[in-house]
């Protein structure tokens, strides 16, 4: 297992000029030994450009890779001891579920006795014990693509394990078995992991710091709760959250720091507050949603707009109605462009 160190930058163009030239914009960041982490980021923005430069697919186009200390940024992912997983399966058809789950095993020589175990260990994790003896070609995709998982997770000598959106071939419903499958094999094998998704329930269920990303850029670093509670770049409070953060001009309510442009308030920490109540403004309500565990109601202040996730026991004011919201309190956080700064 390795400590993976990046300080680089990546265009796929010869002379790169502009920000928007590069792939990923300069970054340095530490994978722990061992920990598990997810490249989370809309369509774009860099996540599996990143991925193939940690495996040795993509070479960046300046600065280093180190694994432990050691410059791998030449190495190919053979040399660097990678294990990928990609979107789609890649097993052979041929081969049943024991012979595919053996292969990378065989591969580096591993002796028959462990490998035996260690195919056993792997497809009892996976829930394949029962498989073993069938031929892959019979199987659906998504066992395909659970062998394709174990192949990735059988070696125990690996510098790290990648996947890129694995689960997409993956019905919901396994979908959410295999995350916490993920999670618990993490545990127990204590590998390190690199997860690449566009879903934040994947990225957060799975992983125990998250790198956002957009426009190849690395936003955020951070636990679920720190993502949610203290979002480093409007971005992050905008993409992280269902609905994301709301961001209003910093000077709607009197009190913000000085030199913040924004207030940003997650709807969670909304609340309806008393007429002329501190930290609360006025705004008429364009909608209610009645979410089941909670109500959505969206109000308008001038051009701003502010959405509320209100407990299933409160009445929520009508449409139409001026009503009062709570927004600064202690979650309230405060942005000059788009830094957080308080
Ligand atoms: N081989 C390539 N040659 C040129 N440009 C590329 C290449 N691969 C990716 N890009 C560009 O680099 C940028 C980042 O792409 P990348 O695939 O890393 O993003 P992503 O976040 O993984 O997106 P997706 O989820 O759609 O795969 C995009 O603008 C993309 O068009």
């Amino acid at each position: 297992m390795a400590r993976i160190d990046l300080d680089l930058a990546h265009s796929y163009r010869p002379n790169p000029q502009k920000d928007e030239d590069y792939a990923l914009l300069p970054l340095k960041m530490t994978f722990r030994d061992g920990g598990a982490y997810a490249l989370l980021g809309p369509s774009g923005c860099g996540k599996t450009t990143l991925l193939n430069i940690i495996s040795g697919l993509v070479t960046p186009s300046q600065g280093t890779v180190k694994f432990n200390g050691h410059d791998v940024t030449r190495q190919t992912p053979q040399q660097r001891n990678i294990a990928q997983v990609f979107q789609f399966p890649v097993i052979y058809d041929t081969m049943t579920v024991a012979e595919n789950l053996a292969f990378p095993l065989k591969n580096r020589g591993v002796a028959p006795d462990r490998i035996k175990q260690r195919v056993g260990v792997i497809a009892e994790m996976l829930e394949m014990s029962h498989q073993l003896d069938t031929r892959a070609a019979g199987l659906a995709a998504d066992a395909k693509q659970k062998i394709s998982l174990g192949r990735g997770l059988v070696r125990e000598d690996v510098s790290a394990v990648l996947f890129d959106e694995p689960l997409t071939v993956i019905d919901p419903h396994l979908k959410w078995q295999l995350r916490r499958k993920l999670k618990q094999i993490h545990h127990e094998l204590k590998l390190t992991l690199i997860y690449v998704t566009h879903d934040q329930v994947e990225a957060l269920t799975f992983a125990e710091e998250v790198v956002v990303m957009t426009r190849g850029r690395a936003v955020q670093i951070g636990s679920a709760d720190q993502l949610f509670e203290r979002p480093q770049h409007t971005f992050v409070g905008h993409f992280i959250g269902s609905p994301g953060m709301n961001f209003l001009p910093a000077a709607i309510v009197p009190g913000a720091p000085e030199g913040a442009d924004t207030l940003g308030v997650r709807p969670e920490y909304v609340t309806l507050a008393e007429p002329r109540a501190a930290g609360a403004l006025q705004a008429v309500v364009t909608q209610r949603q009645d979410v089941g565990t909670y109500w959505l109601v969206t109000a308008k202040s001038g051009d701003s707009v502010i959405r509320a996730r209100l407990s299933p026991e409160t009445t929520p004011p009508a449409i139409g109605d001026a009503a009062w919201f709570g927004v600064k309190g202690t979650h309230t956080c405060y942005y000059k462009n788009e830094e957080l700064v308080a």
